[in-house]
């Protein structure tokens, strides 16, 4: 039986989350000494395939890997490589979000895992700008796991959280870099999840504002294209590519949602903004482990919220929720 929540939104996407570490220190989505989930907590691989297959039984067609750095999981390759079985069988489409660092390894194994698409998360074309904001001096190694991505077949999507002062000045170089590439832009707004040094005041940059920068120098038209993400795309007209926008902040996009998270630690949460939680790894950990879990789905449509509450607007205030997108799964 399929998933819909009390809305009668149908849940047919699963975004798992393989860990919370990383190998970078965003300044947006951490702090530098960030807290990590003590590795005992941390689901097997055995249990993040089972769980994986729950979902998939229960009408899930899409599955996003994501963390944390879903590749600084060692033997994250091995659960790529189980569901890409499943890939035509009851799976449509199996995909990760990644921060790029380590495409040059992984990104041969992923494609011929079946892997067709990807997101790379890139903020910055310049390299002193990308320590700065990551904390780590890995543009290099980025821009090499990109090209390794493309060389091995896989379509590369560019996410970049739109920073106020920061990258701001940058966009439009952005745009034409991707696009000269052939690849798409997505702009997303900053959320306020999890504490980090910086107000989030500093760092919110609405795309509304963007929008206008960027409607001088070029013709947006609306486009058709879907991915049954909330990406809102746009045409070009002067470099022929794509651009969408995610825009918790100006412009909620909750009533089509279609996905729930799952943390490595096995707990489901139906909403990225929202406190809502159902323990799945004690339902795979029970005596009757597949039983446990569609039960655990059912408890998790009927609590999944209609929307979040996010807000960026006081200096000073706390988070809307205290959990960072690397643990929820970004
Ligand atoms: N508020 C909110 N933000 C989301 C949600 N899903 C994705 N995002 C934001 O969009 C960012 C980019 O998501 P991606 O990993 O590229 O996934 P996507 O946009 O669903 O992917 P596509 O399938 O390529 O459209 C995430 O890191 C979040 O910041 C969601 O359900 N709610
Ligand atoms: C949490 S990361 C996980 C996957 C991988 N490490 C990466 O960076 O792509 C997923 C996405 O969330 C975005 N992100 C992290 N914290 C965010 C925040 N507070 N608000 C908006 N987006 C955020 C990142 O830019 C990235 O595109
Ligand atoms: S956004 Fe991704 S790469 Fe950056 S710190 Fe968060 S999890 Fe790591
Ligand atoms: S914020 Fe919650 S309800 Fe809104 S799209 Fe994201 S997960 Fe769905």
């Amino acid at each position: 039986m399929s998933l819909v929540d009390q809305f009668q939104r149908r849940i047919t996407y699963l975004r798992l989350s393989v860990t919370d570490r990383c190998d970078l220190r965003c300044t947006y989505c951490m702090p530098e000494r960030q807290t990590f989930l003590p590795r005992d907590q941390v689901l097997s691989l055995e249990e993040l395939h089972r769980l994986a297959l729950g979902f998939i039984a229960r009408g899930v067609t899409r599955i996003r890997l994501t963390g944390g750095e879903p590749l600084v999981r060692r033997d994250m390759i091995e659960l790529v490589r189980a569901l890409g079985r499943k890939l035509g069988d009851g799976l449509d489409e199996l995909t990760l979000t990644t921060n790029g660092m380590a495409l040059g390894r992984f990104a041969e194994d992923l494609a011929a895992a079946g892997v067709r698409r990807i997101n790379v998360s890139l903020d910055t074309l310049d390299r002193d700008r990308f320590a700065a904001l990551a904390r780590r001096d890995g543009h290099g190694q980025v821009l090499d796991g990109i090209a390794a991505a493309r060389a091995a077949g896989l379509a590369v999507k560019i996410n970049a959280v739109a920073l106020k002062g920061i990258n701001e000045g940058e966009i439009p170089n952005l745009l034409e870099w991707a696009h000269g590439q052939d690849m798409d832009l997505t702009l997303i707004e900053v959320m306020p999840l999890g504490e980090v040094e910086a107000d989030r005041v500093d760092q919110y940059l609405p795309l509304t504002q963007v929008r206008e920068q960027l409607d001088r120098r070029y013709a947006l038209t609306p486009s058709a294209h879907r991915t049954g993400g909330p990406a809102r795309y746009f045409d070009a007209a002067e470099t022929g590519g794509r651009i969408g926008f995610i825009t918790p902040l100006t412009g909620n996009f909750c009533d089509g949602c279609n996905r729930v998270r799952v943390t490595a630690t096995g707990q489901l949460h139906p909403c990225l903004g929202g406190h809502e939680m159902v323990d799945l790894r004690a339902a795979l950990r029970s005596a009757d482990p597949d039983a446990q879990l569609s039960a655990a789905l059912d408890r998790a449509m009927a609590i999944k919220p209609e929307r979040h509450g996010f807000a960026i607007r006081e200096r000073g205030a706390a988070p809307a929720l205290a959990r960072h997108m690397s643990a929820t799964g970004g």
